[in-house]
């Protein structure tokens, strides 16, 4: 039960800025105001030269704790994608327009949010109704929609407008790129020859479009794309310290993944961390225009796990690695031999190898464990290539319902040992690029422990009362605690949530088991 801060009575009232401390009443609330403040905000926002700015630890951060919950300035749909409802983001298939503005929408209830109003009313100008046709298939009419609802603020809600033009939009750098040409046919021309929208100039328009994209975050589930005036600031580091999340209400809530020390950095990754070097590299120059120069990617072995290493082609034991920097690579040396690759090489290698793993029969493991043996002696044994196939492969087996998949119970014990393999290979990257308390994690640890359990299942009953059965027990204790308490933060709306439940459930059975050791 949660208790008030100043009486200890049963709260029901949370403090709105940090969201832990408690409170019975409003009263209450004040009273302790004086003394709370200092504790309450654990970040201070910071400027620097190169970054612009940024959030700085104002006291140290506890893992799990909530550094900042933020709703969004601006929701809409994301700038690729195919007709969604625009007040809830489901897909739609033209059976319900809007009866103002004849945009797509999936029923009536969904005509009266106002979310909607700004491309509602924006698109009255026009002599007709709007009329989409394409549905199941990317449609760049769409590309409009979270520009307009930014313009909007402009003469709708002033104090928005304000936060959001502070924001990065990179607008020179993006001057006279594909994506520049991109926005000026697909959103300023679309706006104003096709909705009729001549109220803002060319200039304003890109700059929101550059700030979508430099600061926008995407929502999995709705598919949405959200920009939140706080959670904007956080830096890029290509092993971050917090997790997000988002709530039913699309709120970001951001949280410390591991324990952050007064003074340092709050960080986000805006690339996946599981990417090697060179792809999050270019990710970060092409949509977010900055170098990153963190550790990891100054460091050739990213950081001892050769995520981005190829094997030598003329010694048994060697790696080659990027020369001079992992930044801009010109040569590829063994550490071993010493023999050379060309880099052009190198990405014409790479090149090919991705493609076959688009290829990869979606879901098929046969073609999986293919892949990884394939390239076992032309990649690293972590390559980012292979780490995503074993990423993939150890919540496929063992999955039950899907097509050519065995359940748990089913498997061979080689195909056990080799789930159990694969999340621990998996969870020992996580643990270096996605530490603490990250959703990689809690997905591992839940498929870690789902193989262990089924091990146990299977021993003979006289071996179910030793040593070894109560420590197997004992990790997959931990492994669902870990598992329930970051997978039980995500919207219930999300997979990952439904399985946090069933961790959630599973965990007391295993504590019931390792009771009758004792
Ligand atoms: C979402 S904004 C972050 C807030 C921004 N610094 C501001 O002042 O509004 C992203 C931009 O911040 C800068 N940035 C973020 N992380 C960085 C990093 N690790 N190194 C250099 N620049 C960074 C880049 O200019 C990037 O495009």
């Amino acid at each position: 039960m949660t208790k008030c801060a100043v009486c200890g009575c049963p709260a029901s009232q949370r403090c709105g800025k940090c969201h832990l401390t408690a409170y019975c009443s409003k009263d209450h609330q004040k009273q302790h105001w004086k003394s709370h403040r200092t504790q309450c905000s654990p970040y201070k926002m910071c400027h620097s030269e190169e970054m612009g700015r940024y959030l700085e630890a104002s006291r140290d951060i506890l893992p799990g704790e909530i550094i900042l919950k933020d709703s969004p300035l601006v929701l809409g749909p994301r700038q690729v994608t195919m007709p969604v409802c625009l007040s809830c983001f489901t897909p739609v298939n033209g059976s319900y327009s809007c009866s103002l503005c004849g945009w797509p929408l999936c029923g009536p209830e969904c005509q009266t949010v106002v979310l909607h109003n700004p491309e509602c009313q924006l698109s009255r100008n026009r002599p007709i109704k709007v009329q989409v046709h394409k549905f199941m298939q990317v449609n760049q009419m769409y590309e409009c929609i979270t520009p307009l609802r930014c313009l909007w603020l402009k003469e709708h809600d002033p104090a928005r407008w304000s936060a959001l033009s502070q924001m990065e939009s990179h607008l020179e750098e993006r001057v006279n790129t594909e994506l520049h040409e991109v926005n000026q046919a697909n959103v300023v021309d679309f706006l104003y020859h096709y909705l009729k929208v001549t109220s803002f100039t060319p200039e304003e328009i890109h700059t929101v479009c550059g700030i979508i994209d430099v600061n926008g975050f995407e929502i999995p589930g709705p598919n949405a794309i959200g920009i939140y005036g706080k959670a904007c600031l956080l830096e890029h580091n290509c092993v971050p310290n917090t997790t997000r999340t988002f709530d039913s209400q699309l709120n970001i809530v951001i949280r410390a993944a591991v324990k952050i020390t007064k003074g340092s950095h709050i960080s986000t990754s805006y690339t996946d961390p599981m990417w090697g070097t060179a792809n999050r590299q270019l990710h970060l120059k092409t949509s977010k225009y900055f170098k990153c120069t963190c550790s990891r990617c100054h460091d050739p072995t990213e950081m001892g796990t050769h995520l981005s290493s190829l094997r030598c082609g003329q010694c048994p034991l060697g790696l080659m690695l990027p020369s001079p920097s992992p930044i801009s690579p010109q040569i590829w040396v063994c550490n071993s031999c010493s023999a050379k690759l060309d880099q052009q090489y190198v990405e014409e290698f790479l090149k090919q190898t991705g493609e076959k793993l688009v290829n990869l029969k979606e879901g098929s493991l046969a073609a999986s464990e293919a892949f990884l043996k394939s390239t076992s002696s032309k990649l690293s044994e972590n390559h980012y290539y292979r780490s995503d196939v074993k990423l993939a492969m150890a919540q496929m087996y063992g999955r039950a319902g899907v097509q050519n998949k065995s359940d748990l119970h089913e498997l061979s014990k080689d195909l056990l040992d080799r789930k159990e393999q694969l999340c621990r290979e998996v969870l020992a990257l996580a643990d270096v690029f996605s530490p603490g308390e990250s959703r990689l994690r809690g997905l591992m640890k839940y498929e870690l422990q789902a193989a262990c359990m089924e091990k146990f299942r299977r021993l003979p009953k006289k071996l179910k009362a030793s040593p070894q059965s109560k420590a197997i027990l004992q990790e997959c204790e931990e492994a669902l605690k870990d598992a329930s308490t970051i997978l039980l933060r995500e919207s219930p709306i999300q997979d990952e949530y439904q399985l946090g439940l069933q961790a959630e459930a599973e965990l007391a059975d295993v504590t019931a088991l390792i009771s009758k050791f004792r």
